[in-house]
């Protein structure tokens, strides 16, 4: 059965080859986007619903929730979207902290108590067994557990998005599973020189890039287990024993 995907963050990266995987095997993708780029006409050419909002803007938000609502059915919800945002001496800490609550843990709560009931009405209404519950998926981070020195809102922020893991899988099942991914090195960014890379490569005892793949592979499973909810899957190469 194809299901339909709520992505947020589709413009690039993570959740551009998200929105391509599962458009490329039949299902039906709403993509978020901030800023526009090339690859959300291609999403669009591929037959993608593309909703512009920036999470910052709680009207926005409540324009995608409304769009979300007109749709028929909900299978999954992906909250990919996301703000690195580092500490420095010229920025605000109020405005970095409630900068990072709002993107990673403020909209992703909204959206999530805003369609909860079209996620367990899809999941019921699902005729084929295969589909099941329905899904929340948060990528939270491997620093949502360890925190960190130079990205401490962010950290804390992400650490917050597993927490609303812990109470919506409790408040949805049986219904709805909803599960964290902790990643840690999957994609280097445009301009990480070559010490850089080296020193994020050496923190994890599989020193890799992991790849689009990795997070892929592992939403898949997410999607079509029968079995797991309220959890949380480190893909950071073994970090903690590094
Ligand atoms: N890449 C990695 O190695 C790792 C990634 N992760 C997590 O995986 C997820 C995807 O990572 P990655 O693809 O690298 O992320 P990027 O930072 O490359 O892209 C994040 C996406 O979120 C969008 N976004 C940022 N701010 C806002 C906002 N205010 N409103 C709406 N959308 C916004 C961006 O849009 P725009 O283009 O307009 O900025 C972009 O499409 C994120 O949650 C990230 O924290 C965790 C650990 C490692
Ligand atoms: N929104 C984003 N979050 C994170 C990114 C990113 O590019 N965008 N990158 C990382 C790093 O890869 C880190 O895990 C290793 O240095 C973390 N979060």
């Amino acid at each position: 059965m194809n299901k339909t995907v709520l992505i947020t963050g589709v413009g690039k990266r993570i959740g551009y080859a998200l929105a391509k995987h599962f458009l490329a095997q039949g299902d039906h993708v709403i993509g978020t986007y901030r800023r526009h780029y090339d690859s959300i006409e291609q999403l669009k050419k591929l037959g993608a619903t593309l909703i512009q909002c920036d999470l910052t803007i709680n009207h926005e938000i409540d324009q995608l929730i409304a769009q979300v609502k007109s749709h028929s059915a909900l299978h999954c919800i992906i909250h990919n979207a996301s703000d690195w945002l580092a500490e420095s001496a010229d920025k605000d800490s109020s405005d970095i902290i409630n900068r990072m609550m709002q993107i990673h843990v403020n909209a992703p709560y909204i959206i999530n108590m805003a369609l909860a009931d079209l996620l367990c009405q899809s999941a019921q209404q699902a005729a084929d067994d295969a589909i099941g519950a329905t899904n929340i998926i948060h990528i939270t981070d491997y620093v949502a557990e360890k925190g960190s020195k130079k990205h401490i809102a962010y950290a804390a922020s992400k650490a917050g998005l597993h927490n609303l893991t812990l109470s919506f899988a409790a408040k949805l099942a049986p219904n709805v599973k909803v599960n964290s991914i902790a990643p840690a090195m999957i994609l280097f960014n445009q301009g990480d020189d070559d010490a850089y890379k080296a020193k994020a490569l050496s923190k994890a005892i599989l020193p890799k890039e992991a790849g689009n793949s990795e997070m892929i592979s592992l939403i898949e499973y997410l999607i079509n287990s029968r079995y797991v909810t309220g959890r949380s899957f480190a893909v950071d190469g073994g970090r903690h024993l590094a």
